[in-house]
C-alpha cells in the first residue's frame, strides 16, 4: 500500500539525514518512513501510491485556504513570469507589511524574513539590543525554530524525537535561556524575582502548537503582559503557527492582548519559504538600517512569497474563522462521542482552525501533561487512520489544522475514520 514511498525513502536516507530535510515530517514517532507526496489540491493529499488522505498537517500549517488555491497558484505563476527576486524593493513588499499592521494592530512597522526561525531569532537580537539585557525566557516544550538560544527543552521535532538539550548549543548560550512550564503563574513569578532585571524578553506562542495544542488558561497571558511590563522586559508573542489561524487578527487579537514584538510565518507566506517579526515603532526602528541592531537576508520579501501570502490573507474573512469553529466544534464532538463509545480517554483542545488532541484524560495545559498522553496507542492510531484515508501531522507533539476546503463532509468522514481505527488497534 505504501510501497512506492518506502523505495523512495530507501533511496533518499542514503544522501539525506534521516531522508528528509526537517525532522518533524519524518516518521520516527508513528512509522517506518514517511509518506512520499505527490500532488496535493484543497483539503485532499495523494501520495505516490496513489493513495487519497484528508489533510490535517496542511504542511505544518501555512495552507489555510487548502493545497494549490486557485489563486494562490496564479498568483505564483503571475509573480514568477515577472521574475523571481531582484535584491530590490517592489511595492508588493510594503502592501504586505501594510495587509499586516491593518490585521495586527500591534505590528506599527515590520520586517519580513524567510522562516520562521529567522523572524524568532532576530527578534531575540533586537530584544536584546533594545534592552541591554541578555537573557531571554521560553515555555517548555514551545518550539521557535532551531536557533541556539531556543533549542532548549523545545517542543515540535526536537520533543518527538525526546533531545530536550541540542548538541552543538554553546554552553554560554543555553545559560541565558530560562525555561519554564506553560500556563504556570508561580514559576514564572519565581524566575522574574530571580532573574527579572537581565531578562530582555519573554517569547511564547500565544496558544501552543508544537507539543500538540495546548491554549494558555484564562487569564495566563494577561498575567503575562503584566509581569512583563512591570519588569520592564519585552513580551513576543511567536504566532508563526497561530498568526491568521486563531483569528482573523492573530491570536492575540483572539485574547485581546498587545505584545512588544510579534513573529509571523506560515499563512502570510501561503505556502512559499517566508517570515516576518514586527511591532513598537520605537522598538523596530533600531533595525538597520535606520537603526543599528543588524539583520539581511538575500531573499527577504521575496516577490513569490509576497504573492502567495497576499492572495492568502486577502482571501481571509471573519466568517472563515466562524468557519473553522464549526468545523471544529463538529470535529471536537464526535472524537469525544467516538472515544467513549470505545471506553477510551481523549483530551480535546483548540483555537480557531488548531485543533489537538491527546489520549489521556486531561487536562493538558502543558509539557508535562502533554507527555501523559499514551504515544504507542498514538503510533497505532496514525498508521490506522492512514489506512482509513487521514493524514494527521506525523507526532503526538504537532497540532491539527483546518483549511477553507475542509468541509464537514470531510469532517464526518474523519470521524468514521477514527472510529474503525479504535476498533482495528483497541481489537473491539
Ligand atoms: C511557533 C513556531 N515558531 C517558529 C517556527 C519556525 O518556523 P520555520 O520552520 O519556518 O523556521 C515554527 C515552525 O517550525 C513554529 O511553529
Ligand atoms: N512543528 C513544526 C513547526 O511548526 C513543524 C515544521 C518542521 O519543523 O518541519
Amino acid at each position: 500500500m505504501y510501497n512506492k514511498s518506502k523505495e523512495l525513502y530507501d533511496e533518499a536516507v542514503k544522501v539525506m539525514p534521516g531522508g528528509v530535510n526537517s525532522p518533524a515530517r519524518a516518521f520516527k514517532s508513528v512509522g517506518d518512513h514517511p509518506l512520499f507526496i505527490d500532488h496535493a489540491k484543497g483539503a485532499r493529499l495523494y501520495d505516490v501510491d496513489g493513495n487519497e488522505f484528508i489533510d490535517y498537517s496542511l504542511s505544518f500549517g501555512p495552507l489555510i485556504l487548502g493545497h494549490a488555491d486557485d489563486k494562490v497558484v496564479k498568483s505564483v505563476q503571475d509573480a514568477a513570469v515577472k521574475g523571481t527576486s531582484f535584491g530590490a524593493p517592489t511595492e508588493l513588499e510594503t502592501t504586505m507589511a501594510e495587509l499586516v499592521m491593518e490585521r495586527v494592530p500591534s505590528i506599527e512597522m515590520v520586517r519580513m524574513v524567510s522562516s520562521g526561525t529567522e523572524a524568532t531569532l532576530a527578534a531575540l537580537r533586537l530584544a536584546r539590543g533594545y534592552t541591554g539585557r541578555s537573557k531571554i525566557l521560553k515555555f517548555e516544550g514551545c518550539y521557535h525554530g532551531h536557533s541556539d538560544s531556543l533549542l532548549i527543552k523545545a517542543g515540535s521535532g526536537v520533543a518527538t524525537l525526546g533531545l530536550p538539550d541540542s548538541p552543538g548549543v554553546p554552553e554560554g548560550t543555553a545559560k541565558n535561556t530560562i525555561t519554564v512550564p506553560y500556563n504556570d503563574e508561580a514559576s514564572l513569578t519565581e524566575a522574574f524575582d530571580k532573574f527579572g532585571d537581565d531578562i530582555a524578553a519573554v517569547i511564547m506562542e500565544p496558544v501552543a502548537g508544537n507539543m500538540g495544542v495546548v491554549p494558555p488558561v484564562e487569564g495566563y497571558l494577561q498575567f503575562v503582559r503584566d509581569l512583563t511590563e512591570k519588569n520592564n522586559t519585552l513580551l513576543i508573542f511567536d504566532e508563526v503557527m497561530t498568526g491568521f489561524r486563531v483569528g482573523y487578527n492573530s491570536a492575540q487579537g483572539y485574547f485581546g492582548i498587545t505584545p512588544d514584538l510579534t513573529c509571523l510565518g506560515k499563512v502570510i507566506g501561503g505556502g512559499l519559504p517566508v517570515g516576518a517579526y514586527g511591532g513598537k515603532k520605537e522598538i523596530m526602528e533600531r533595525i538597520a538600517p535606520s537603526g543599528d541592531i543588524y539583520q539581511a537576508g538575500t531573499l527577504s520579501g521575496n516577490p513569490l512569497a509576497m504573492s502567495t501570502g497576499l492572495a492568502t490573507l486577502s482571501q481571509l474573512t471573519e466568517e472563515s474563522y466562524d468557519y473553522f469553529g464549526k468545523l471544529a466544534d463538529q470535529l471536537e464532538a464526535g472524537l469525544k462521542k467516538v472515544f467513549a463509545k470505545h471506553d477510551q480517554p481523549i483530551t480535546v483542545n483548540r483555537a480557531g482552525s488548531m485543533i489537538g488532541f491527546f489520549l489521556t484524560e486531561g487536562p493538558v495545559t502543558d509539557f508535562d501533561s502533554a507527555n501523559t498522553s499514551d504515544l504507542e496507542l498514538f503510533r497505532a492510531m496514525y498508521q490506522a487512520l492512514l489506512d482509513e484515508g487521514v493524514y494527521l501531522p506525523p507526532s503526538q507533539f504537532e497540532g491539527m489544522f483546518l483549511s477553507t476546503k475542509h468541509t464537514e463532509a470531510d469532517i464526518e468522514t474523519t470521524i468514521n475514520a477514527f472510529d474503525k481505527a479504535l476498533s482495528k488497534v483497541t481489537g473491539k
